[in-house]
């Protein structure tokens, strides 16, 4: 289940006006004119929902404390606010869903395999609370409608996966799984390779390993041929 249960969803941090579709049109202002941004609302809406910062600054104090600093010396003393405002964005995919990204989807009658590659991932490890970063490559083969949906959704969708305490082989079902259930398409791949400092900058001191985890759907995982040429298309050697 997802760690962001019970969440509501619906945050919406990551707007992209331009690729709004005719069931989530753009409001627009008089005219059909963008209405201009109202100086006092941000145009992201900030990614404090469903976060107490109080709390989160009360815990890097008392973190600081046990490690036995002093958070009132000069270097530390806005720390708390700041690691507040970071974990904000560093787990804002908690408060937010597959269905808040994979907004556009349109048909444009395509049916074979749409890869994206090479996106750049950051996450964090959920046993150590520090970074695993690396590359997601995300493929689907659109259904008999060819539905599709907007490339940097794909992006935007491993985002909210990744911006969650998290362990990878998670993270990887999570993206696939959310794809086949807001597409309904003939398959799903996704790959992730990923270093994990909490293996490299600690504990094991394995710098350089690299984990990789894959989740396939549908026809990439009953077809090999189809997989074959997906993992080829991603490792660069097809
Ligand atoms: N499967 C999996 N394991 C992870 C991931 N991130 C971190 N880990 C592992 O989680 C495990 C936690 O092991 P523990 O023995 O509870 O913690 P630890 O004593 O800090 O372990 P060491 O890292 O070996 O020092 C470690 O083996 C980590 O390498 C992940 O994304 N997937
Ligand atoms: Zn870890």
């Amino acid at each position: 289940m997802s760690p962001a249960g019970g969440h509501q969803p619906g945050s919406g941090q990551n707007p992209e006006p331009s690729a709004a579709g005719p069931e989530h049109p753009v409001t627009p202002g008089e005219g059909g004119v963008p209405a201009e941004p109202d100086p006092e609302t941000p145009l992201v809406a900030p990614a404090s929902e469903g976060v107490d910062h109080g709390r989160l600054e009360k815990a890097v104090r008392e973190i600081l404390l046990a490690i036995g600093e002093d958070p009132d010396r000069e270097g530390l003393r806005d720390t708390p606010s700041r690691v507040a405002r970071a974990y904000t964005e560093q787990f804002a995919g908690l408060h937010q869903q597959p269905e808040d990204v994979l907004t556009t989807v349109f048909e444009a009658g395509h049916e074979e395999m749409v890869l994206v590659k090479d996106i750049e991932l950051y996450s964090t490890c959920e046993h150590h609370l520090v970074p695993f970063y690396g590359s997601a490559h995300v493929g689907y083969i659109p259904n008999s409608q060819g539905q599709i949906t907007g490339l940097s959704k794909l992006a935007r969708l491993v985002d909210v996966y990744a911006r969650r305490p998290q362990v990878q082989e998670r993270l990887t079902t999570e993206i696939a799984d959310a794809l086949m259930e807001n597409l309904a398409p003939r398959g799903v791949i996704v790959v992730i390779q990923a270093e994990h400092l909490c293996m490299t900058m600690r504990g094991v001191r394995k710098p350089g390993a690299k984990t990789v985890t894959s989740a396939v759907r549908g026809d990439f995982r009953s077809r090999d041929r189809t997989r074959s040429e997906a993992m080829s298309l991603i490792l660069g050697d097809g």
